[in-house]
């Protein structure tokens, strides 16, 4: 069949179905300490986002429709903690107009060495592109945004401290033109603890399915639990209002993970209305 639009097929998880698979934590380890986005994790990490966030291939595709969508000529797209490139590969593919640059940004050394490597081995020369692409190993609090149409925050929000959550979605409200848009993508907690446990069961069920073990599991929590603090629904719509952001609601949801947009309202040309009394 002809005119298939493979555009929306084939992310970076499934292109490096190649990569090593995730084994780091199948055996006893004597100290766990804090998670870190090192060398080890950045070598498996395809075949691990894969296998423990449920729903990411879908978020991966949608933000290339979105981006398909939201991008504007001549404007700049950020992937906030980009990792391995995932999301800036689904949107330069998605582009489709002129004059745009991705800025893609992480501050582990391991993953943009290997995320610089993945954009320029999956460049596509049938696509009639001028997409530049920068990869950037910095801090996403000391990037200093400017003219972005699109913003990709995809599960890295909650690696940052609370503290800096508002006043860094303050400053990408303040970097959006008019019409532009953040994804803001997360593992959610849950206020109602009848519905909190069930979605956590559903995430180490999903866990289980795709072939981890008790131990890997409990192993893992453990090491990410000072790192990786989670927010409501709720509580993510108050603080994107906080920022700015006109408009935010949720757009993917599949058990404790999900993805939000919130969007800066385009420029009304509404004509001055006419002073009543003069
Ligand atoms: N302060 C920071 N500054 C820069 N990078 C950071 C910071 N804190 C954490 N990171 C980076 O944020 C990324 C989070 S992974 C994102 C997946 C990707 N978005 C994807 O679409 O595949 C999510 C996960 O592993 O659950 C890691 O690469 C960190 O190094
Ligand atoms: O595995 C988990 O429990 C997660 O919350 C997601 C995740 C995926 C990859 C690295 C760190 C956290």
């Amino acid at each position: 069949m002809k005119n298939i639009n493979y555009s929306l097929n084939s992310n970076l998880s499934e292109r490096l179905s190649s990569s090593r698979p995730d084994n780091l934590f199948s055996l006893p380890i004597a100290q766990l300490g804090d998670w870190t986005f090192d060398e080890k994790v950045a070598e498996v990490f395809p075949d691990m986002i894969q296998r423990s966030v449920p729903g990411y291939s879908n978020i991966i595709t949608m933000i290339g429709m979105l981006a398909k969508r939201f991008v504007q000529p001549h404007s700049r797209i950020y992937d906030l903690g980009c990792s391995l490139g995932a999301a800036s590969l689904s949107v330069r593919r998605n582009i489709q107009v002129p004059g745009c640059s991705i800025i893609a940004v992480d501050n582990s050394p391991a993953m943009v060495e290997r995320c610089r490597r993945h954009l320029d081995a999956f460049r596509d020369d049938t696509l009639v592109d001028d997409t530049l692409v920068e990869v950037l190993e910095k801090d996403i609090l000391d990037v200093r945004l400017k003219k972005a149409s699109m913003v990709v925050l995809n599960l890295t929000l909650q690696f940052i401290n609370p503290k800096d959550r508002l006043s860094l979605l303050t400053l990408i409200y303040q970097s959006l033109i008019p019409g532009g848009v953040l994804v803001l993508s997360e593992k959610f907690t849950f206020e109602d603890p009848q519905v909190s446990e069930l979605l956590f069961d559903m995430h180490h069920d999903f866990k289980r399915a795709n072939g981890y073990s008790e131990l890997e599991i409990s192993q893992k929590r453990s090491m990410l639990e000072n790192v990786l603090r989670s927010d409501s629904i709720k509580d993510h719509k108050t603080r994107l209002h906080q920022a700015g952001f006109e408009h935010a609601d949720v757009w993917f949801q599949c058990f404790n993970f999900g993805s939000l947009i919130a969007l800066k309202t385009k420029k009304t040309n509404r004509p001055l209305r006419k002073l009543a009394f003069i």
